[in-house]
């Protein structure tokens, strides 16, 4: 590299195509709170999830993620603006260097420390993930804060087991974790809005149900997610798993509505 270069060394995530197709509903976005829309037809939400299908824990490079066998409707999700029934396939986080940052979606502009996404695919109109990320009513994603505060006793387990997935395409088994756990105790309010995955392939099939209600993780807590890598143990260069979050994306006129007042 000659002197004077500067590259922004990317990382490998962000170095193809960033133009999803399409491009008018993509996410994360801020959500502006006094523009969201009240609709008083949402109903509640409705996630049932089995412990019993989770099943492993992978590093993909970009995050990790807890994954569920989704072949079966055994951990499902209903209700809230969805139509149809959504099975839960995996949930992953979203992190920064520093506790000043780390979310995707922000609340009027604030920034939270983390967030974590629990994915769902429609096993009513489709037959598998692959299939429904390809569709605009394919997804559905539900995405909490989290904040520093006390430690989270659920949460142990999974950062008990990190260690053991430090480098790039690292799995190991991981059961019986109650996914539930993760959720705040007031999952009612909830903000939702068309939008897109914020990670390749970018489709606009996800329908966002983003928690009001924060949860809490300790300092320590998150410390351990920021000792994963983004690289492989092959790999020279050992580079920190952090700041594993997309640029905020423009609303393009769509509305995020509110299941609250
Ligand atoms: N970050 S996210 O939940 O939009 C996602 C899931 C799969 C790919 O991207
Ligand atoms: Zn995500």
């Amino acid at each position: 590299q000659e002197a004077g270069e500067y590259t922004m060394k990317m990382h490998p995530m962000w170095q193809g195509p960033l133009v999803a197709p399409g491009g008018n509903r993509q996410s994360p976005i801020d959500i502006r709170v006094r523009k969201s829309v009240f609709d008083p037809h949402l109903k509640p939400l409705t996630p049932d999830y089995d412990p019993r299908t989770c099943s492993q824990i992978w590093n993909n490079g970009y995050s990790f993620l807890v994954e569920y066998d989704d072949t079966t409707d055994k951990s499902t999700l209903k209700g809230g603006p969805l139509e149809d029934n959504f099975r839960l396939c995996q949930f992953h986080f979203h992190w920064g260097e520093s506790n000043a940052w780390g979310s995707e979606h922000t609340v009027d502009r604030r920034l939270f420390p983390a967030e974590l996404h629990m994915v769902h695919w429609n096993s009513d109109k489709y037959s598998r993930f692959e299939e429904a990320v390809m569709e605009e009513n394919g997804l559905a994603v539900i995405g909490v804060f989290l904040k520093i505060g006390k430690r989270h006793e659920g949460l142990q387990k999974l950062v008990d087991v990190l260690p053991a997935v430090r480098h790039k395409d690292s799995v190991v088994e991981f059961t019986r974790f109650d996914p539930a756990c993760l959720l705040p105790t007031n999952i009612d309010d909830y903000w939702t809005y068309a939008g897109s995955l914020t990670t390749p392939p970018l489709t606009e099939a996800v329908t966002w149900i983003i928690m009001k209600q924060h949860i809490e993780v300790s300092h320590d807590q998150l410390a351990v997610f920021r000792s994963l890598l983004f690289t492989s143990a092959e790999e020279e260069v050992q580079k920190s798993m952090v700041n594993n979050f997309r640029v905020q994306q423009s609303l393009q006129g769509r509305t995020v509505r509110s299941s609250f007042t």
